[in-house]
């Protein structure tokens, strides 16, 4: 052993190096030799140190903020208590009812539709991550409301294979509400890699552990208007082309629509995507328009309006929560079974897009005026050019083929639907007396 050491120990780290100083200065060599080694005892207590700084004290993470780290966070799950929660939560109460997995259930989407699922008897189990793209403090009281109808919302990312493997072991849904993502248009060029990571790493994640799963399920998910792109034909038809995305976000979600004909094609997994319209209302995003219109008119800050070139007006089908909670439930409502089993295809299963629009497109600058009513308060407008960061001049959706087939029928229209948000914002915020961050 000891002449193993010596002769590991005379390993020069630079050959040819060392054999040159070798036998005139064995003094110098000796000091070397215990300089050497205290310098390893002192790297090997640094190196301990920042391991300890790293994995005890992620609150003082040296990039809180940046969400390509998210995939970094651990999250505590399992256990008998765990899973006995999972289980309550997706038992299904009423005849004919589904047992569904709602991925980014303390989302504004996520949220809403949970709720909707379980007032009816559904079973639903949440999943989230709870990521600070935005206010966590607002997911975190979506998620009490869900638990006070009893939704459990499991904490965790769709990228953890394990995690969505252990909740199909102890849940068999039939059906996935696939809302988990990473949204919004102009953040795309902050941080590109988010998109990556939840859009088309968490989808493929997500597909593969539902098509390996035994009954596999029925998944509902969430696309977007935006990969209508540079289209110009209106209103946009689900038969229009595509393949004109306008910012990173949109490429995503076009890429997640071929990532489920893929896996509709080869596994037999029942796919539907659901291309939404500019989504406002309560319990809403407060990265949207809308959202922080709103809460800068209250505080007195300008806003900045897009117009586009020639003072071309810039407009969106915004659709009122309500509606586009009843397109996802007859979504839901309509699938047809997967038809394969163990990652196995046994015959042709349903492959469906729809848009889940209002059809009934309005200027921004109506937006600010409507708000402005509602606040009483008049705003200050910083007419700007349309950035060239991913936003398109105008959505407007055909909704026939959603009416046709899902019985889909929007009702309420922007007016209606802001005075909702406006009280729900005012209770919120002031109520609680909690600043809009
Ligand atoms: O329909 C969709 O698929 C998309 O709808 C929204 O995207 P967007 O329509 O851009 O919604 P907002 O960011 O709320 O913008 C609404 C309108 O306000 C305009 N706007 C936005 C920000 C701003 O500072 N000023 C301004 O005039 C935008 O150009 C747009 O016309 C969501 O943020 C996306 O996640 C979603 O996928």
């Amino acid at each position: 052993m000891s002449k193993q050491m010596s002769h590991l120990d005379d390993i020069p780290s630079t050959p040819g190096k060392f054999k040159m100083e070798k036998s005139p200065f064995v003094h110098n060599r000796l000091r070397w030799h215990s300089s050497l080694a205290k310098l390893t005892f002192w790297s090997f207590i640094f190196l301990g140190l920042i391991l300890i700084f790293f994995f005890r004290s992620p609150s003082s993470n040296p990039l809180p903020q940046d969400p390509s780290r998210r995939s970094l966070r651990t999250y505590n799950w399992g256990g008998p208590a765990w899973e006995k929660r999972v289980r309550s939560s997706a038992r299904v109460r009423s005849h004919n009812g589904i047992s569904v997995l709602v991925t980014g259930a303390a989302g504004f989407v996520g949220t809403h539709v949970s709720a909707a699922l379980k007032r009816r008897g559904d079973g639903v189990l949440g999943l989230d991550n709870f990521n600070d793209y935005y206010d966590p403090s607002l997911k975190r009281a979506r998620q009490a409301l869900l638990e006070r109808s009893g939704v459990f919302i499991v904490e965790g990312d769709i990228n953890d294979s394990a995690l969505l493997r252990k909740l199909f072991e102890v849940v068999a849904f039939t059906h996935v509400m696939h809302l988990a993502a990473q949204a919004g248009v102009r953040y795309a060029m902050e941080n590109p890699g988010s998109y990556v990571h939840s859009n088309i790493a968490g989808l493929v994640s997500l597909l593969e552990v539902c098509k390996s799963a035994n009954p596999q399920p029925a998944i509902v998910w969430a696309s977007s208007s935006s990969v209508y792109g540079l289209n110009t034909k209106v209103p946009f038809s689900e038969k229009d082309r595509t393949d004109q995305p306008a910012s990173l976000y949109a490429a995503t979600k076009k890429a997640g629509e071929e990532i489920a004909h893929t896996y509709n094609h080869i596994y037999g997994l029942s796919l539907t995507g659901l291309r939404f319209f500019t989504v406002y209302g309560p319990w809403g995003r407060p990265d949207m328009a809308y959202f922080f219109f709103t809460r800068d008119i209250l505080k007195g800050k300008s806003i900045p309006i897009f117009e586009a070139a020639n003072h071309g007006t810039v407009a969106r089908d915004f659709t009122y929560i309500d509606d586009i909670v009843k397109g996802c439930l007859a979504a839901l409502d309509t699938t047809e079974k997967s038809t394969g089993s163990g990652g196995k295809k046994k015959g042709p299963a349903q492959l469906r897009v729809y848009n889940l629009g209002n059809t009934s497109p309005v200027p921004v600058s109506d937006l600010v005026s409507i708000l402005e009513r509602l606040l009483k308060v008049n705003a200050k407008r910083d007419i700007m050019k349309l950035p060239r960061n991913g936003d398109v001049q105008f959505t407007h959706a055909n909704i026939s083929l959603a009416q046709r087939e899902l019985g889909y029928k929007p009702s309420t229209d922007l007016q209606t639907g802001l005075k909702k948000f406006v009280r729900w914002y005012l209770s919120y915020y002031n109520g609680g007396k909690k600043a809009a961050g």
